[in-house]
């Protein structure tokens, strides 16, 4: 709660006019029916025309000054409620931002994005639904009830029973509704999570002839979903029942007791048009008021699912220091690294430990599970390493800012990912200063050179995630990506895949003539991929088998062997 209510700290004075305005217009609204009373008066006493004229153009006047505040409130309110949800929602990227994959998986991606689209639309539309009806009830009550006592005691107490009636039974609902709220939202994420399955792998789907399965599935999130949004409607439809009844009842009480009052000549017949409308209109906010409560609880369990990301300890945390000045050759240095992913009962790498160096290649091969792909996430700190230290240039990455070690590696990950726009957005990625001529120039380090013969040439479009182009292709251009942007070290993280063999070998060549200054490390399953490299790590379940060079891993290290024989027909 304190932590969204900061987020109304900077609106602190939006909040206060607008609260005056509600004031306002409230008063209006109750003292149009108090003039409507003066002026059936005035006629049945036979008063001068004038004077009932007079009360007319005061009705007018405050009707059309009402009528204006309302537009007004309405305006700052949607106002102020659009950018509370912007902030709220930047907050919220910015947080996730700062997520390890660990973090990521103690939410779910499908649940961090309705946190961030849906639960801050309920929010912003509480937070009008508060300043517009709820906040102006204990003054049109108050007001109500006193105007009410003003023309007769009775009345005064009809209007304040009816009022507490309503008040009693919407708490009893609202007690109800929170679970229901609560089971609401819980399977609205669930609803998001299969969506997104289904959507994102419907090719699987139709393969494996799941139609069926899926629909069922399918079926059963948005019944679920459905049967807690019937029940809260239930409640909804009672409350509504209930107040009309009770308005209706207080409207017959008002006639009955007031047509006696007007008989023993101690209330007159404006009187009664008064002390209906200002029933009417307590028990129109006091309703309005109810059903934005009901949704109040909907609104808490939001407010504690946003909070739970906002008040998260990211696993990773930001470091202060600085690297060291890199006059050695080494980049960065494994030292007895060992890592277990919190949910594992076992270590995925143990005690690791290995350099990369400038103008050097590193290469790490091993069968699959057993790690390779960790290391690199190591690096970039996606996770942080549970024994030994990674330093970057003699400094422990922990201690350093992300983005200062961030900006000292370029990453091409395993599934090649593109964003949506052109081809020159997504190169520039990594460095918007760059050049046509670097652009192109990484373009043939990459073989991605096939983008100038493109009718659009760097201009060409690109869909989301890249699916207008094939698996090499996609492959290449991240690679030119990651070429354009300067770095101490490239991890291509079995990258080089998707490619054919004469690609993979054009690539590996120019990326050798083109990388003199900064360090390779290159991860791959392919033998053939590696067989150059300075120093090969040899990984079996996330353990060091052998390191050195192909010829001396050939001699020395059986795994490589073996691995070598299966892919290269005698090791050749
Ligand atoms: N988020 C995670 N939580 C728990 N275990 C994980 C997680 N990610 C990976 N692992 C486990 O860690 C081990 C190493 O995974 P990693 O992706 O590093 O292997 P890899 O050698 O790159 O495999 P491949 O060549 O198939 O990509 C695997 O056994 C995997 O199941």
């Amino acid at each position: 709660m304190k932590t969204i209510l900061s987020f109304l700290k900077p609106y602190r004075k939006r909040l206060l006019f607008i609260s005056l305005i509600m004031i306002a217009d409230v008063g209006g609204s109750l003292l149009v029916p108090t003039i409507t009373a003066n002026m059936i008066n005035l006629a049945v006493s036979q008063a001068d025309l004038s004077d009932i004229l007079v009360q007319g153009i005061w009705m007018l006047g405050i009707a059309l000054l009402s009528g204006g505040l309302t537009l007004l409130g309405s305006w700052l309110c949607a106002r102020l409620s659009a950018d509370f949800g912007r902030d709220l929602r930047v907050a919220l990227y910015d947080k996730t931002l700062s997520f390890s994959t660990t973090d990521f998986e103690t939410f779910g991606t499908a649940s961090i994005i309705t946190r961030t689209l849906n639960d801050i639309n309920v929010l912003q539309q509480s937070l009008m639904n508060v300043l517009q009806l709820v906040l102006p009830v204990p003054v049109m009550c108050a007001l109500g009830i006193f105007f009410s006592f003003s023309i007769h005691r009775d009345m005064g107490f009809l209007i304040l029973g009816a009022t507490f009636l309503v008040l009693a039974a919407a708490l009893l609902i609202i007690r109800k509704a929170a679970r229901i709220f609560e089971l609401l939202q819980s399977f609205l994420d669930r609803m998001n999570v299969v969506l997104r399955e289904n959507l994102t792998g419907v090719r699987v789907i139709r393969a494996f002839r799941k139609e069926t399965h899926e629909i069922k599935r399918m079926r059963k999130s948005f019944e679920d979903y459905a049967i807690s949004a019937i029940q809260a409607n239930r409640l909804f439809a009672g409350l509504d029942c209930l107040a009309t009844v009770v308005i209706n009842l207080t409207i017959v009480a008002i006639l009955y007791l007031g047509g006696n009052q007007i008989g023993t000549g101690s209330m007159k017949v404006g009187d009664i048009t008064a002390v209906t409308e200002y029933a009417i209109w307590i028990l129109f906010y006091v309703m309005m008021a109810q059903m934005v409560i009901l949704l109040v609880p909907r609104a808490m369990t939001c407010m504690r699912r946003i909070c739970a990301v906002l008040n998260h300890t990211p696993e990773i945390k930001d470091g202060t220091g600085q690297s060291g000045s890199g006059a050695g050759p080494e980049i960065f240095r494994f030292d007895h690294v060992s890592f277990r992913f919190a949910d594992a009962d076992e270590n995925t790498l143990s005690d690791l430990s290995f350099s990369c160096e400038k103008g050097k290649t590193t290469a790490i091969i091993g069968g699959t599970g057993s790690g390779k792909s960790t290391i690199a996430k190591l690096l970039l700190r996606f996770h942080d390493v549970t024994a030994g230290q990674i330093t970057l240039k003699g400094t422990d990455i922990r201690s350093l800012p992300q983005s200062e070690l961030r900006s000292a590696i370029s990453y091409i990950p395993q599934r090649a990912w593109l964003f949506s726009g052109t081809i020159e957005e997504n190169l520039r990625y990594g460095n918007p200063d760059a050049t046509r001529e670097d652009l192109i120039r990484a373009l043939k380090t990459a073989q991605a050179d096939f983008v100038l013969d493109l009718p659009g040439g760097l201009k060409s479009h690109v869909s989301q995630g890249g699916t207008n182009f094939s698996g090499g292709q996609r492959q290449r251009l991240s690679i030119a990506r990651s070429l354009v942007k300067p770095a101490d070290l490239y991890v291509f993280d079995d990258s080089f895949s998707a490619l054919d063999f004469q690609t993979d070998a054009a690539l590996r060549h120019a990326l050798q003539e083109e990388i003199t200054e900064a360090g390779l490390l290159i991860i791959a399953q392919r033998i053939s991929t590696i067989l150059h490299a300075d120093q090969i790590l040899v990984l079996n379940e996330g353990q060091i088998a052998g390191i050195g060079r192909h010829e001396e891993l050939m001699e020395t290290c059986p795994i490589y062997r073996d691995i070598a024989h299966s892919q290269m027909k005698g090791g050749n």
